[in-house]
């Protein structure tokens, strides 16, 4: 059953119907989730993560997928620029590890000298799919490294530590990251994250750039899973039982027409990759 939804919301022929995509932004099909506020964090914290000022943080849950919150629209344009800077920039160096490390030798070379789109698309950068931080996740064993190969770059620690701690869990510790690379026409299959060794953390995961179609149901893959669209700057914590339910990307969202790209200049080579892209970054515990 989540296949059929995975495939609905996939399909290229013709356009799905999005009406039972939950929206943060328009308010769409919101009787499906409790609302709860919590403080807002330090000015500090606010200003270096490149969080949103409010007076009070809202906090989504989704009645039928307890324990998968998402907190919509919470970073500043400056702040989801920053973090889809580092994931260009940094994210893929060593002693990270990417799916294109043959690159690494010249990694300069990522944004070579191309100021138009049709140019770009031969840029390396565009060969990016995944990047793993800290512990490394090995795909075929489905297995963590032994040893982290590095700590995890300190915004990664305090973004996930601070909203696990919206949610409640004040020791969160944040061990491995892994980034994805998105562009329209891409997926993710459905799959459960379950390779870690302690799963009673919550796994929090932020999301950059073009919005898309996020799937999530239950433990088994015969429940029928949730849909909602998660754009840029939104949140997703999965914790408690929605800790190990199976979810998935479908969709990547083609760019709107406010997104239409700006002057051709070597400056803003990350708005052309962004209005093209999504970014989705999720860290993890690996460890009790
Ligand atoms: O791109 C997303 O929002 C989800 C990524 C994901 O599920 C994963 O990396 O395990
Ligand atoms: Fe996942």
């Amino acid at each position: 059953i989540f296949k059929q939804t995975f495939k609905y919301y996939k399909q290229k022929a013709t356009q799905p119907s999005f009406d039972d995509v939950i929206d943060f932004k328009n308010a769409r099909n919101l009787d499906s989730v409790i609302v709860k506020q919590v403080p807002s964090p330090s000015n500090d914290l606010i200003g270096e993560l490149g969080l949103k000022y409010k007076e009070n943080w809202e906090i989504y849950e989704l009645k039928k997928v307890p324990g998968l919150f998402i907190i919509p629209n919470s970073f500043t344009d400056k702040g989801r620029r920053m973090w889809a800077n580092k994931c260009v920039t940094e994210y893929f160096k060593k002693p990270h590890e990417t799916n294109v490390d043959p690159f690494d030798d010249n990694p300069d070379k990522m944004w070579e000298s191309s100021y138009s789109l049709s140019l770009l698309k031969c840029c390396p950068i565009w060969k990016l799919r995944w990047a793993t931080l800290g512990y490394h996740h090995n795909w075929n064993s489905k297995q963590y490294s032994e040893q982290p190969c590095s700590e995890l770059p300190s915004e990664l620690r305090k973004t996930s530590k601070l909203f696990a701690s919206m949610i409640g869990t004040d020791d969160f510790k944040a061990e491995a990251s892994i980034v994805n690379y998105y562009h329209v026409g891409n997926a993710l299959s459905p799959h459960d994250d379950t390779s870690e060794l302690y799963l009673e953390a919550p796994l929090v995961s932020l999301s950059f750039g073009l919005s898309a179609v996020f799937l999530i149901g239950g433990t088994s893959k015969d429940q029928k899973p949730e849909a909602l669209f998660i754009r840029s700057g939104d949140v997703i914590i999965m914790s408690g039982a929605s800790r190990l339910a199976y979810h998935a990307v479908p969709r990547i969202l083609k760019p709107t027409s406010d997104a239409q790209l700006k002057s051709s200049s070597v400056a803003d080579n990350l708005d052309l990759f962004m209005s093209h892209s999504r970014l989705n970054i999720n860290i993890r515990q690996v460890h009790s």
